[in-house]
């Protein structure tokens, strides 16, 4: 299993960053490998991403993540949120089994969980027509910090989360998928006056820190799952960024 951490840094530091060293802190690359599991721990928030790509065996952690977290089993004091974006899967926790299909989602700390608010966002005339899925929200599932869901772009629409916002009270990770080889998404991070782009391509995870916009625009359409750690768990806690403030 591969693990690794990533250290919060001020967004004046982040503006400095060259694009190398910009991707190096905030998108992660290569979360997926078939056989594996792999885990980003980011600092803000502790907000940890875990991959899990089994091939032909099982494959399964633990230990090694509660070393991580300093605890005597990796759930004892964290909850875990899954969202299957691959084909059908078997899940074994605590000798309980879940079966979830695409799309499906598991919520393990409290309860397990599979239903989801809908909310049809945005339009056609402003390329962002979407559908938002709400997982793991106060109305669906009691969570202790987590909420996590996923948006989908309608055909022929490019952007996500525009007109852009920024949570100071939570920080948010985006991870894209369902794109074509030689697609990408633009992601847009930093303040709303000094943004700074990141070419996202498939399945690639970035991190949004909690004074950094966050939305994108594919050059075709995607899918991707935003999970949220921090203060409040009320989704409409946002600070909208006026569009003609963005530079
Ligand atoms: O398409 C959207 O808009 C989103 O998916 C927004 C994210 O859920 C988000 O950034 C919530 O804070
Ligand atoms: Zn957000």
């Amino acid at each position: 299993m591969r693990i690794e951490t990533r250290h919060a840094i001020h967004y004046e530091q982040a503006k400095a960053l060259g694009h190398d060293d910009l991707r190096r802190h905030f998108v992660i690359e290569d979360l997926f490998v078939l056989g594996e599991i792999r885990a980003t721990l980011p600092h803000y928030d502790r907000n940890m991403l875990i991959g899990i790509s089994p091939a032909d065996a099982p494959i399964g952690f633990g230990p090694d993540l509660a070393e991580l977290v300093g605890t005597d089993s990796c759930l004892e004091r964290r909850e875990l949120g899954l969202i299957n974006i691959g084909g059908p899967a078997t899940i074994n926790s605590d000798n309980e089994i879940y079966r979830v299909s695409r799309f499906d989602v598991l919520y393990l700390g409290m309860a397990a969980q599979d239903e989801a608010i809908l909310k049809e966002l945005g339009s056609r005339e402003t390329s962002n027509e979407r559908k938002l899925y709400q997982y793991l929200v106060p109305d669906i599932v009691p969570t202790c910090q987590l909420l996590m869901g996923l948006t989908r772009l309608e055909p022929g629409n490019l952007w996500n989360t525009m007109p852009a916002h920024l949570h100071d009270r939570r920080m948010e990770t985006y991870l894209y998928f369902d794109m074509d080889e030689g697609a990408f998404v633009n992601h847009l991070m930093g303040r709303p006056r000094a943004t700074q782009n990141l070419i996202m391509r498939n399945p690639q995870a970035v991190l949004s820190p909690a004074q950094s916009i966050h939305c994108g625009a594919g050059t075709a359409c995607y899918t991707f799952i935003w999970s949220m750690a921090g203060d409040n768990q009320s989704f409409a806690d946002m600070d909208m960024v006026p569009m003609e403030d963005m530079r």
